[in-house]
């Protein structure tokens, strides 16, 4: 398992948000996260790499490990666990600056700046993010001139910039048209290969196309959690049932 969660709560204030999570999430697959609006999908997400910290009001118990290391142990160095575990937003959160200097953001602020391995790691991640042909004679040019799906890559290469091992994905399609979709959706399957990837999707049929496993959120719990195959033909719980028929949500 690259991620065990266990018995995880989490506040906002007096508000529960999420209640007796537990779910481990096996290495180099994707996962996807379902269920409806406001059940705690993408608060889940943010668990996985500490993003809630940001959060005032949040409070939080329970274990999450990454390679069984305890993610919120005191001594746990945020920039690296971020490193680690890298996320990609459901609108696309480029700098107003050239690709390739998005594509190595993170990269000098982890110090690099070396031109030649810098030059090594744009290509590489652009590749990566199925984004170099498109742009490998642009490089110099802004980010915001890009379509929205190439923006939503290049927010995948920034991340693939730093090597990460869990790439976490919020409803990164809810914002794109169907053919840079299909592109982000036959990505995610390459990537899989090198990454564990964990994906909150609105989208059933994506989530029946591109994850091996599902897990089904409803008001904070998990209710269930199963190959994903099982979850869309033969599903334990009638609630996950009502859900995936379109029911309800
Ligand atoms: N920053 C926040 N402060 C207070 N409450 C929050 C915050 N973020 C989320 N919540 C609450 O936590 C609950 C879960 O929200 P969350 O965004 O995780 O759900 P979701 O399943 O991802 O929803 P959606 O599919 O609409 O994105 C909701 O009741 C929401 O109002």
């Amino acid at each position: 398992m690259k991620m065990t969660i266990s018995n995880l709560n989490l506040y906002y204030g007096e508000q529960q948000a999420l209640a007796g999570v537990s779910l481990e999430i096996p290495r180099n697959r994707v996962m996807a996260l379902i269920g409806p609006s406001g059940c705690g999908k993408s608060t889940f997400l943010r668990t996985l790499n500490r993003m809630n910290d940001l959060i005032d009001c949040v409070r939080i118990d329970g274990r999450i490990e990454l390679d069984g290391a305890n993610v919120y142990a005191d001594d746990m160095d945020l920039v690296r666990l971020r490193k680690r575990v890298g996320m990609v937003f459901q609108r696309p959160n480029l700098f107003p600056m050239s690709i390739y200097e998005n594509v190595i953001y993170g990269c000098r602020v982890h110090g690099l700046s070396d031109k030649k391995r810098l030059d090594e790691i744009v290509e590489k991640s652009l590749r990566r993010a199925a984004l170099w042909e498109e742009v490998k004679d642009r490089l110099d040019d802004s980010a915001m001139g890009m379509s929205g799906g190439q923006q939503q890559r290049l927010c995948i290469a920034r991340v693939l910039a730093v090597e990460p091992e869990v790439l976490l994905m919020d409803e990164p399609c809810s914002a794109l048209d169907p053919i840079s979709t299909m592109k982000i959706e036959e990505l995610v399957q390459e990537l899989k290969q090198e990454y564990t990837i964990v994906m909150v999707t609105h989208n059933m049929q994506q989530a029946a196309r591109v994850s091996d496993y599902t897990a089904f959120f409803l008001n904070g719990k998990l209710i269930e959690h199963d190959v994903t195959d099982t979850i869309f033909t033969n599903p334990h719980d009638k609630k996950t049932e009502d859900y995936i028929t379109g029911r309800f949500g």
